[in-house]
């Protein structure tokens, strides 16, 4: 059993910026794992927001039944401007005094550590980060909360959207999240088997897609799929689909953008145990005096990240995986 060797009595749950599934299962980790060992637990709701205006509800075992399996987020999120700002801040600072919140649990993505992390150099509060994004962009940590989810959601659309690419000989731009990252993209368009994939980590020109075209042609193939994610540098799924229609007139050209589905759903297994093993390693870690880091999970271990580190570093796109899908593609 591990040590409260930092004396926390009670622990404050708080989601913020994008949801993403596993958020639910985070909390109830957190909130159990919380029980397990003593301490008391209040969740926050609103993300940031909550902590400004008094939002907090206090959370036993009983009150997360049936959590695990839901998406979203119970404790709802925010994208608070307010807490932006010092004032904002000490406000918040007096609903965590107030309600003797020794420890904050942060389930949100990197502007939610960096809210986190000034917050603690002002007002001295723990915290402890939880990565939940769908975009799985966050350093230290293998996945994110969320982006196994949000790729299953994502090659089960472009599965449906091949029926009618092939039915139909067309040409689709299916537009997926992923603001800066194309890890969301790049392994959709691997499983749905894409032409090609265009993210924001690397540089494509039109020159190199019209050249897929090229031999997609010349290898007799009749339907094509390119995955695009939304922070593509070459331009949106619009300007590249009018560009290859006026390039190749013959193409029957279709723009799917999958939005926001992307965020929802039950999650997957993978989601679930992550989320339930992260949420047992904030509690344990705070027991254990650690602050101003991220848990996060890297081959299959718990990992704890200074939270600068999980901010700035980025997790580079695997070179191999942009193999794999240019060969398999030919
Ligand atoms: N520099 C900052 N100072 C204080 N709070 C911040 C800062 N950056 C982000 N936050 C807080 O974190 C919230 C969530 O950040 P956001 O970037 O929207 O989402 P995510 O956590 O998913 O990356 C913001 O709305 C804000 O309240
Ligand atoms: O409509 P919203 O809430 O801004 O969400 C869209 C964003 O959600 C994301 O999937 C994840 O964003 P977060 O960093 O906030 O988790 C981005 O790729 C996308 O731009
Ligand atoms: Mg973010």
């Amino acid at each position: 059993m591990s040590k409260n060797t930092n004396k926390i009595k009670k622990i404050g749950v708080l989601t913020s910026g994008g949801d993403s599934p596993g958020m639910n299962a985070a909390i109830r980790s957190v909130v159990r794992a919380s029980n397990y060992y003593g301490i008391e637990c209040s969740g926050i709701r609103m993300g940031y927001d909550g902590l400004i205006n008094d939002m907090v509800v206090d959370l036993g075992p009983r009150s997360v039944r049936n959590l695990i399996n839901r998406g979203g987020t119970e404790l709802k999120s925010a994208r608070s401007e307010e807490f932006r700002t010092v004032e904002g801040r000490s406000k918040a600072a007096e609903t965590v005094k107030k309600h003797n919140i020794d420890a904050l649990v942060v389930i949100g993505g990197d502007g939610s550590f960096t809210g986190g992390t000034i917050f603690q150099k002002e007002q001295g509060i723990p915290f402890i980060g939880i990565p939940g994004t769908i975009d799985n962009d966050i350093f230290g940590t293998d996945f994110t909360l969320g982006y196994d989810t949000a790729l299953n959601t994502v090659v089960d659309a472009i599965d449906k959207i091949r029926d009618t690419a092939t039915s139909h000989n067309r040409v689709f731009f299916v537009e997926v999240m992923g603001r800066d990252a194309g890890f969301i993209a790049l392994n959709s368009g691997i499983a749905t088997g894409a032409l090609d994939i265009l993210i924001p980590e690397q540089k494509d020109s039109i020159e190199d897609l019209f050249s897929s075209f090229e031999n997609a042609k010349q290898k007799g193939k009749t339907s094509s799929i390119v995955v695009v994610a939304e922070g593509e540098k070459l331009g949106g799924v619009y300007d590249l689909a009018k560009f290859t229609k006026m390039k190749y007139p013959e193409f029957d050209v279709k723009v799917t953008v999958l939005g926001h589905i992307q965020r929802g759903g039950s999650p997957t297994v993978a989601d679930r145990v992550l989320a339930s093993r992260l949420g047992v390693a904030a509690v344990e870690g705070l027991m254990a005096g650690k602050s101003n880091v991220m848990a996060g999970m890297q081959s299959s271990k718990i990992v704890f990240t200074p939270i600068e580190e999980a901010i700035k570093k980025h997790n580079e796109i695997d070179k191999d995986l942009i193999k794999v899908a240019d060969i398999l593609s030919t």
